[in-house]
């Protein structure tokens, strides 16, 4: 049976009492009245302190389970989740102070499968390693998350994925190890939920890599990378992620990470790759140092690349477009540049045309039409947009296929300390320019 089902991250709240009865208060006051069938919220407290009082309803493992049926619950079950973090009072009974949860069930009264539903939940507060996350101190947003992680496993696919998710993890620590890997780079998107590695790669650096920037499971990662995932192999993603993880210092060339995940939202994990970092960028710079242009800051370097990707795979009003992207010190770049059009940014403050802020996305990629580059600055300014890049001659050392857009990013690259990024409007292929080195960072479209 799908436990989850009857949770909602709504119902799962920090009570703010530590009496029972007030507590019980506070987790029935949740119930809207369209579910309760006319049962009035107080007598559903009054009977189960009741209840409680005859029978004890505590667990052990710091759990208390009060449950009871109602005739015209509108659904099967109902659950209210309630964190106590200093226990609760109820008539001087001992074990109620070492209680952390009160987990609430409401139940139809003809419901067959109200027994086996307990017995499913004793299951889950008996398990050792569910009852440590969810005990932990962590903020309640992270605790909601973790108890409807605890439920997603109550089916039997879920069950089946999770033991799968266990042998690869396993694997790969093997891998991780036999292979001198010095990290571990998550794919977190697979997870909807977030992954639990406290009792995989002791002693190893875990590197998430997610596009959603999440509070959930940071104590279980040692760095975290945002980059889109829309890129449609995870080949482009993961290239994206280790480079921003380059800018930002938390992966060199030195590397060799094992990269496990699975298809986004999928819960399972279908793959581990171990990945050189050295010998996989080898034709491009790698040194912290050099990945960076002065000045630039690893943020806008983050930014540009997902604003880039998303072009790259979702065009503009569903037609593909091109883009430039030249990210650098203005004033150095200026005597290789001039407009095509006026600058649809002059005259704007700078922190209004920052790419760091998120309502710039849809101005980029407005602009993004308009023939010519963007220029962005260090700190993420937008200098210009419509620029024509124009540079002394170099020996043009490009791919066969790659035409003036590709040319004028890997002149401006060699011309000037900066970073040049394009989407190919031809094949959706997002690249990377640096001192006139080219790094594939997504692949061309289907
Ligand atoms: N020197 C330049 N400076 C800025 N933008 C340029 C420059 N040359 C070309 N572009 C931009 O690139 C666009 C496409 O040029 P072209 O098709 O020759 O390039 P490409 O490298 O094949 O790129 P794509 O794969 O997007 O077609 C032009 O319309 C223009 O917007």
């Amino acid at each position: 049976m799908h436990l989850e089902s009857f949770l909602a991250k709504s119902r799962i709240i920090d009570l703010k009492s530590a009496d029972f009865e007030e507590a019980l208060g506070e987790l029935i006051g949740m119930i809207p009245d369209s579910l309760l069938g006319g049962v009035s919220r107080h007598e559903i407290q009054k009977d189960l302190a009741e209840r409680e009082n005859s029978m004890s309803t505590y667990l052990g493992n710091c759990v208390c389970l009060p449950h009871i049926k109602l005739e015209n619950l509108s659904r099967k079950y109902v659950f209210l989740v309630g964190r106590c973090s200093q226990g609760l009072r109820l008539n001087g009974k001992e074990q109620y102070s070492n209680a952390r949860l009160v987990f609430l069930i409401l139940a139809r009264a003809d419901e067959p499968s109200y027994l086996k539903v307990l017995s499913s939940l004793a299951g889950i507060f008996s398990d050792d390693e569910t009852m440590a996350r969810l005990l932990a101190p962590v903020a309640i947003r992270q605790f909601q998350d973790r108890m409807l992680e605890a439920f997603a496993g109550t089916d039997g696919v879920r069950d089946k994925a999770r033991r799968l998710n266990k042998v690869f993890l396993s694997q790969a620590e093997k891998i991780a190890k036999d292979s001198g890997c010095t990290a571990i780079v998550v794919l977190g998107d697979t997870f909807t939920n977030g992954i639990r590695l406290a009792n995989y790669f002791k002693g190893m650096r875990i590197v998430l890599v997610s596009e959603r920037r999440t509070d959930a499971d940071l104590d279980d990662f040692d760095e975290i990378v945002s980059v889109h995932s829309y890129s449609r192999i995870r080949m482009g993603q993961l290239k994206s992620a280790i480079l921003v993880g380059i800018t930002k210092g938390i992966l060199s060339e030195t590397d060799k990470v094992c990269c496990i995940g699975g298809i986004r939202g999928s819960d399972v994990i279908d793959s581990i790759m171990v990945f050189n970092v050295g010998a996989e960028f080898s034709q491009f710079y790698l040194k912290n140092t050099e990945a960076l242009p002065a000045g630039v800051k690893a943020d806008v370097v983050e930014r540009v690349i997902d604003i880039a990707t998303e072009l790259a795979v979702e065009g503009r009003e569903g037609k593909p477009v091109g883009s430039l992207f030249v990210v650098g010190d203005a004033e150095k770049l200026r005597p290789y540049l001039k407009q095509l059009v006026l600058n649809p940014f002059f005259g704007y403050k700078p922190e209004e045309r920052n790419v760091l802020s998120p309502f710039m996305d849809e101005t980029v990629k407005e602009f993004s039409l308009i023939d010519g580059a963007f220029v962005i600055d260090g700190s993420g300014t937008l200098e210009a947009a419509g620029a024509l890049i124009h540079t002394p001659d170099f020996n043009l050392k490009l791919p066969g296929g790659l035409g003036a857009r590709h040319a004028a990013a890997y002149s401006i690259s060699l011309a000037a300390d900066c970073l040049a990024f394009v989407v190919s409007s031809s094949t959706g292929q997002l690249s990377l320019f640096r001192k006139g080195q080219m790094l594939v960072l997504s692949e061309p479209r289907a």
